[in-house]
């Protein structure tokens, strides 16, 4: 097993705290106190190279066949989300989980053979509780039915944008409170910029702001130190961080932020 997979399985946040990983693009892993691991949006082959081009130019932390977690959540069905190479693979090795998307993904799931009993539905403004966690499906303004998602898990909120372009009618999400957003940033194909992203950042107040959409497509990324430095000189955060990707961080309301390996080293 290789580091990121031995850390998921070894990593035990208490209760109140989250462990959590940036896999790559939209991709992000959380693990509460109880054990429950949900993961948004893994991308781990180079599928997109096929369909359009877009070739990966980071390794993914863990393949498809190391790769465990009991929930995986869609935010739409392009390819560096919804990654039919690696899907497949993933739900014949873990047999108890569970995916959960708007219409068009569990289409694509369908049509990649998991079976109907695995597939949860989740649409703009519908919730589910999963464990002692709750996700939340909101707007995200960049395919006919994509989504954003409110993932409430040991105690902390996380925003997650998906892809999405500014839209004012995303501002009301700031009355979920959440403490982490993480924003595509990229600027193109229906994907805010860091201009937009810090406007919108701005609007939902998170005690801490995570840039992402980045770094995977040499044709198509940003900079997430600049969206950092943007986002505390205009919209008010304090705190924005650019993780490190594969590698697993602690987060808790009253412990704050800090990596995991350093804790482990310490
Ligand atoms: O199955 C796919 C995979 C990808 N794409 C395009 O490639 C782009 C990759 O970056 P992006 O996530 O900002 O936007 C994506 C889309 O524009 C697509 O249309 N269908």
């Amino acid at each position: 097993m290789n580091r990121f997979a031995t850390l998921q399985q070894l990593l035990k946040p208490k209760t109140g705290e989250i462990a959590l990983s940036w896999t790559g693009q939209a991709g992000f892993s959380f693990k509460d106190a109880s054990g429950l691991v949900i993961h948004v949006d893994p991308y781990l082959s180079n599928v997109c190279s096929r369909y359009v081009g877009y070739h990966r130019v980071i390794e993914p932390p863990a393949s498809a066949e190391a790769w465990r977690g009991d929930r995986y959540l869609f935010t739409h069905d392009h390819r560096d989300h919804l990654d039919e190479e690696s899907v497949p693979v993933i739900a014949a090795n873990n047999p108890d989980a569970l995916f959960y998307g708007p219409p068009s993904c569990i289409s694509r799931l369908l049509e990649l053979g998991l079976h109907p009993k695995r597939l949860i539905t989740v649409r703009r403004g519908e919730s589910k509780k999963i464990g002692d966690a709750r996700i939340r499906a909101v707007l995200a303004v960049h395919t006919e039915d994509s989504v954003g998602y409110i993932l409430t898990i040991g105690g902390t909120k996380v925003y997650i944008t998906g892809d999405t372009v500014y839209s004012d009618e995303l501002i009301g999400i700031a009355g979920d409170r959440p403490d982490l957003m993480m924003c595509c940033i990229n600027g193109r194909l229906g994907c805010m910029n860091i201009e937009d992203a810090v406007r919108l950042a701005s609007h939902i107040q998170p005690a801490i702001a995570v840039p992402m959409h980045v770094h995977m497509f040499a044709e198509n990324t940003a900079s997430p130190e600049e969206f950092v430095r943007q986002a505390k000189l205009h919209s008010g955060i304090t705190q924005g961080i650019v993780m490190e990707h594969g590698v697993w961080y602690f987060y808790g309301q009253a412990q704050g932020w800090r990596k995991a390996e350093q804790l482990e080293q310490g």
